[in-house]
């Protein structure tokens, strides 16, 4: 069912963050128990782990990384026609190196941001909901548009499945969270290429993103072979050294407040120190945008660490829907958007 991938830090002990078959979960046979006692236990231990075999189509997701390499390859010019700003309030398309600001400093880092292809008629769309609408895809590379939906298509079914897979680990029914929050995920979807970072004379590394966790349900990455996220376990730094054929999944600020901490949005971070491009594709597995987040009835001492936390912030103490939640986020990490995003 599970294995490590024993890779430490440099002069750490091999401490591994376990590897889940999920199949169970996708396909339906199997020990789907078997799986989520392992997601439970990965998730109170470090908030990490790998998934294999999450039946997304290996050949789609090699054709998608020789798009994304197409793309960011690109002439800046090419780049920049969709640049964000031309995605408006749906809170899509390019920005260069530095535009993101994760942590409060700009990231080492260019990114293609996507979401649900929603039409003009969808009535969110009509009624000016921010992250709702249609995508920016480069006309420079046409079949980018297929496999980024296609994509996004396949890794909902598996954010599905791992949610199932979760809410067993909690002792709840399977569809808890389907039923309450995930009818209709949030979705989103993003291709990142970082340019290899400058050999640094000072102590601290140029971040391709800084330590940070992320907003939501889940997120799923798939990462070339570079190398370079870090995860923060405890109070150690690990290295998630890509395996072949397999995601990242981690948790993320949600889950972590409707467990009252018990199941940690961990911080993680990322420094290319391959020497070349690192490309890697974050998906977002989030509550629906209109969605109160509350915590589980069972669970009623609460866990709180953010005095501990990067942000010093408490994901227990917010009040408001999860769309409230990511605006908040997004505002402070992309300032310069601010205008066309928030209400
Ligand atoms: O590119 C990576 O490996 C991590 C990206 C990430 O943490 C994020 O986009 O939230
Ligand atoms: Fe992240």
């Amino acid at each position: 069912m599970t294995r490590d991938a024993t890779k430490g830090a440099p002069g750490e002990d091999a401490v591994g963050l376990p590897v889940i078959d999920v199949g169970p979960l996708v396909s339906g046979i199997g020990d789907r128990v078997l799986v989520a006692a392992a997601i439970g236990r990965a998730c109170r231990e470090h908030g990490f782990f790998y998934v294999v075999g999450h039946g997304v189509d290996a050949g789609l997701l090699r054709r998608l990384e020789q798009l994304g390499r197409r793309f960011f390859a690109l002439p800046a010019e090419q780049k920049e026609a969709i640049r964000m700003e031309r995605g408006g309030r749906a809170w899509r398309g390019y920005f260069g190196v530095g535009g993101e600001l994760t942590s409060g400093r700009p990231d080492l880092k260019e990114g293609l941001y996507f979401g649900a292809e929603l039409p003009e008629d969808h009535p969110r769309v009509r009624a000016g909901v921010p992250l709702h609408g249609k995508n920016l895809f480069p006309s420079a590379v046409p079949d980018l548009r297929g496999a980024v939906l296609e994509t996004i298509a396949a890794m909902t079914r598996v954010g599905h499945a791992i949610m199932e897979g979760i809410a067993l680990s909690l002792g709840l029914d399977a569809r808890y969270f389907a039923e309450r929050y995930t009818g209709e995920p949030l979705v989103l979807f993003r291709l990142f290429n970082y340019p290899p970072a400058p050999p640094s004379a000072a102590q601290e590394p140029s971040w391709g993103v800084g330590e940070h966790t992320d907003y939501g349900l889940l997120t799923l990455l798939w990462q070339d072979d570079a190398g370079g996220l870090q995860v923060k376990s405890g109070t150690r730094w690990l290295e998630a050294p890509p395996i072949p054929g397999s995601f990242v999944c981690n948790i993320g600020d949600m889950l972590d407040r409707m467990t009252r901490g018990r199941y940690r949005s961990t911080p993680h971070r990322v420094v290319n120190a391959a020497g070349r491009d690192r490309l890697s594709f974050p998906f977002f597995f989030d509550p629906d945008w209109d969605a109160e987040v509350r915590p589980i009835e069972a669970f009623v001492e609460v866990l709180d660490d953010h005095e501990e936390r990067w942000d010093q912030a408490s994901v227990h103490e917010f009040r408001g829907t999860y769309g409230d939640y990511l605006l908040g986020k997004v505002s402070k990490v992309f300032p310069e958007l601010r205008r066309d995003v928030l209400p």
